[in-house]
Formats: C-alpha cells, structure tokens, sequence
C-alpha cells in the first residue's frame, strides 16, 4: 500500500509509552501474552468470551510467575495489574496496544478485529497471534484495515521471544513499522517480513516437518519417539542457538555453505522429502552461500565450529544430558 492513501492516524503513542494493553482471546497463547506483558509492567486488561476465562488465565498466570519472577521482573510488575473485563468493548476503550488470541478460524478473526477497530481508540494498533492467516484474508471487515497487523507468537509468549510481524494489503506501514518496534521494547525479538507469505517464516519450517513426520507414522516408517528422539538427540540441539541455514554451512567444512551445496545439492533431486524441492540454480545457490556470509557476520568458519561445540555442550548440560560443569571449590 502506497504511505499517500493511508487514512490510519499515527498511533496515539510512541511504543515506549506505552503502559496499558488489551488482550482479547485469553486462553494458552492469550493468556501466556498476558503474563509476558504483567512481567514487563505494564497494566493489562483481557477479555475472553468462556465462563471460565477469569479462573483459567489466573491460573496460568500464577503458574507461569515463578519462572518469569526467575527471569526478572519489571519494576511494579505484579499479576494485580490485570483486570478481566466484562465486555470487548470495556477491555480494549482505554488500550494503547491490542493483542487478539481467538481461535484459528477465519470468519470468527474477520468479525472480531472488525468489531476491535470499532471498540479501540482511533490509531491504536491492533495484533492477530494467528498462526498462519495472512492478514489480508483477515482485514477485510475492518472500518480502519490499515491499523492491522500479524504480530504471530511462539508457545509460550512469556519465554520464547520471537514474534513475527507483518501487515496486510491494507496495512499502512507506519503500523508495522510501530508494532514492530512496540514488541521490542516489551522483550521481544522481533522479525518484521517484507511481505505475506501463509504461515510466515518459522511455521512454514515448522509444518514441512511436522508433515514430513505424520508421512512417516502413517506409513509405519518410524514411530513418534522415534520422530521425537531424532529431533532431541540430534539437530535439534544445534537449532538452539544455530539455524538450519549456518549449521548446515558448517557440514561443507572449510568450504563453507558453497561446499555444502556442491556436496550435497544433487541429493535434493533424491527422494529425501514428499516435498518437491526447488531448483537449485545459480540464483538460488548464490542467494544460500550470500545469505550464510551475511549471518556469520564476520566469523569464520573455524569461529562457527567453536561456537557451535560450545552451544552443544552447554544445551546438553543445561537440559542434564551432561553433568553440570563443577567448579575447583566443589572438587575440594
Ligand atoms: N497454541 C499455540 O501453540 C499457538 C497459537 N497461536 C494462535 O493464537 C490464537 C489462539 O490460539 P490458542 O490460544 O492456542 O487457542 P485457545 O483455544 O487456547 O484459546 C482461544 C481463546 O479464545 C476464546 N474465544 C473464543 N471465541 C472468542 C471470540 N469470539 N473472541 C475472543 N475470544 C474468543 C476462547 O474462549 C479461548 O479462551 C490462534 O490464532 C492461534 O493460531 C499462535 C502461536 C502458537
Ligand atoms: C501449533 N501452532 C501452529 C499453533 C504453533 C505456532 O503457531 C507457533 C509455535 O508456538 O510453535
């Protein structure tokens, strides 16, 4: 959308001033928003449609506080500054950010952020958590599209820190630019995409696997422990700290990702995935090799081999697959 046809006023506050948010949809994902946002200090209101919505997201918040007590509190961060509201209209009337957590179906998030832009102070951002609705299918309802935005979580809120951030077509970028910037200053880690693509960037990854791995159960090829060890015991504790694209720039040795793809490029022709592979020509073998270039940032591949040892050995303990590291005093 071009920045001249945008009507969507500026949000009524930068994101650093923010102090008071709305979350609509308070059951895991909600409601582990709320406890991320209580944590950092801000004054949160929540709204969920379910008779048992107050007693629940309590719940959940008092069962999450220990851990979040152990990563840092905000100052005057405390589970009271949260009031669950009777209606939508009460929790969102005094919001300076909105976080919708409904359930994944489309009509249902079409009519409710219709009815959130109608209910929220003009130009206050408005997020989906969904999962992989583009927020083009979902804007289409909306008196003002142009404040909507996907700002798409990972279970649960309050620990893992990325958020995906992306608009619509009828997202005006200044909102992606702000909601962008708002989760960071709430904690976040944050990627904002350039574009729609269904299911963003990580869930797309996510779900070749997990596809990949019901293939397997259903044709009785390997079980669900098999398919869950595979993961724990394996890449899994490199993907901690080294995505997919580094870690394999790591199998072509000295060579790099270049070596990688020279090695191993034909074998994507194998039948190795029920997905059909992409072609891999110069332009995609350039953008692989650039792109594992861009993320070392610097760092050679003998730095990228110390650190990834490191990372293993330090998951491995922290998750007691190795004895804790003991100190000269504990060996007196
Ligand atoms: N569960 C997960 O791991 C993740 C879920 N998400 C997304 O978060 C959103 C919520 O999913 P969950 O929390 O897992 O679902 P959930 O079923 O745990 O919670 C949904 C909540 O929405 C409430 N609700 C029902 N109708 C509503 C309405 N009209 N307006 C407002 N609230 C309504 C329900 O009472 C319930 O408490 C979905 O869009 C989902 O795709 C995103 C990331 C991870
Ligand atoms: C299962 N899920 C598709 C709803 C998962 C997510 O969207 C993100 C996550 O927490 O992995």
């Amino acid at each position: 959308m071009n920045e001249n046809d945008i009507t969507t006023p500026p949000a009524p506050c930068a994101p650093e001033d923010v102090r008071r948010i709305a979350c609509v949809g308070a059951g895991v994902i909600g409601g582990g928003w709320v406890a991320h946002y209580l944590a950092r200090g801000y004054d949160v209101t929540a709204w969920d449609p379910a008779p048992d919505a107050e007693q629940k997201l309590r719940r959940l918040v008092d069962a999450a506080w220990p851990a979040l007590t152990q990563l840092g509190l905000a100052e005057g961060a405390s589970p009271d500054r949260l009031t669950v509201t009777a209606t939508l209209e009460e929790a969102v009337a005094d919001a300076q950010f909105v976080q919708e957590s409904a359930p994944e179906k489309l009509e249902l998030k079409r009519d409710l952020l219709a009815r959130l832009d109608a209910a929220a102070p003009a130009g206050v951002v408005i997020a989906s958590s969904t999962s992989g609705y583009p927020m083009t299918d979902m804007q289409t309802e909306a008196a003002d599209p142009g404040r909507l935005v996907v700002g798409h979580p990972f279970n649960p809120p309050y620990l893992i820190p990325l958020v995906e951030v992306v608009g619509g077509d009828k997202t005006a970028p200044h909102a992606v630019t702000w909601a962008s910037r708002f989760y960071e200053v709430a904690g976040k880690s944050v990627i904002t995409m350039a574009s729609e693509v269904p299911g963003f960037i990580a869930n797309r990854l996510q779900e070749a696997l997990w596809r990949e791995a019901l293939h397997m159960v259903a044709n009785g090829e390997a079980t669900v422990k098999e398919i869950d060890d595979s993961i724990t015991e394996g890449p899994g504790l490199r993907w901690a700290f080294m995505g997919p694209m580094l870690t394999f720039a790591l199998a072509g040795g000295e060579g790099g990702m270049a070596h990688m793809l020279d090695h191993f490029g034909p074998s994507l022709k194998s039948p190795w995935t029920r997905l059909e592979a992409p072609e891999l020509d110069k332009e995609l073998y350039d953008a692989v090799v650039a792109g594992c270039d861009d993320a070392a940032d610097g760092r050679t591949i003998a730095d990228l081999v110390a650190e990834r040892d490191q990372g293993v050995i330090d998951v491995l303990r922290a998750t007691g697959r190795l004895p804790q590291q003991r100190t000269k005093e504990d060996t007196k």
